[in-house]
């Protein structure tokens, strides 16, 4: 058995297709790497969240996916879009890794509460309005681009600090310059974040499909995701919307219990709204849309509208 893995070409994608084939490849499964340079690759002159279209980062290797020239897309889970077409699917899910967010900068003294001010470049509208509800006296910079062109602006002194996932900080070796773990209380990570999703078209052979979940999937990490997922497909915001849901899984009495926080938060920072709520893994799915209604009623619809008529 030979399965294709579809990736783009940034290292840090790179980083999360080698270390799934890796695991493959430890079972004994000839793999073969197939880079697929997408839209929100090429363009990088314009902010995400303006090119606005729906998978930017995806759609290549989709279609790749369904032609059968890859058999499996790897991906952050955090750039997916909620809702995949009918003939996709996520057969698998990494054990995640530490979900916060961080601060990056040559300057390890640097920290957010300080007081102090200076300047973050970001371009997560997520991480922009967090900044701006708790610590409004930073400067934001818009900062696109892959994880290496952003370490370069900041070299540069186009800013003091970035503001990055753990994850991709980490699996590309920059450990060492992380000033600050920010708090998850605060800046409560985004829906997949710290998590490599494997997407197939539902035409994939069930003997390779087996032989994936087997090798990679993570059930636990799955039943958060589905959970966080549901959030984000019942909220209906795409991956420019500041919205956040962060579930997390507990052993109690023998059975898995999932705790979740998600919410959304007005771009200016000045609205946030945030919920909880537990329910067993057999009901993932309807704690994550349980959540979505509960964050829509409470004021996260006009929030919604809000942001919608902002970027439109
Ligand atoms: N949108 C970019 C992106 N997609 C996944 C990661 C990091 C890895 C992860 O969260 O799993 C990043 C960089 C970042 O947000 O700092």
């Amino acid at each position: 058995m030979k399965i294709k893995i579809g990736t783009r070409g940034s290292k840090l994608a790179l980083w999360q297709a080698y270390y799934i084939e890796d695991k493959l490849k430890a079972d004994g499964i000839e793999t073969e790497i197939v880079i697929i340079e997408t839209k929100g690759d090429k363009i990088l002159d314009r902010a995400l969240s303006k090119i606005g279209s729906k998978g930017v980062f995806t759609e290549e290797l989709e279609d790749q996916l369904r032609s059968g020239e890859i058999d499996i897309a790897v991906h952050s889970a955090k750039d997916l879009q909620s809702e995949l077409a009918d003939d996709l699917e996520l057969i698998a899910f990494t054990e995640r890794e530490k979900i916060a967010d961080v601060l990056v900068s040559f300057n390890k003294n640097l920290s957010l509460g300080s007081g102090e001010s200076f300047v973050v470049g970001t371009s997560s509208t997520r991480r922009v309005a967090m900044l701006r509800h708790y610590y409004p006296h930073i400067k934001i910079v818009d900062m696109r681009g892959n994880l290496q062109t952003r370490l370069r602006k900041l070299e540069e002194g186009q800013c003091d600090a970035l503001l990055l996932a753990y994850a991709g900080v980490h699996r590309m070796g920059y450990h060492e310059m992380i000033a600050q773990e920010l708090l998850t209380t605060q800046f409560t990570p985004p829906v997949g974040q710290g998590c490599v999703a494997i997407e197939a078209a539902k035409s994939l052979s069930e003997e390779k499909r087996a032989a994936i979940r087997n090798l990679i999937n993570d059930d636990v990490t799955e039943k958060c995701l589905i959970a966080e997922r549901a959030y984000l497909r019942k909220l209906q915001g795409g991956c420019s919307i500041p919205s956040f849901g962060w579930c997390v899984a507990e052993e109690k009495n023998g059975e898995l219990a999932l705790n979740m926080t998600s919410g959304i938060i007005s771009l200016d920072g000045k609205m946030i709204v945030k919920k909880n709520e537990s329910k067993s893994a057999a009901e993932a799915e309807q704690l994550g849309e349980t959540l979505a209604e509960k964050v829509l009623r409470s004021g996260g619809a006009e929030i919604l509208e809000g942001i919608r008529n902002n970027i439109s």
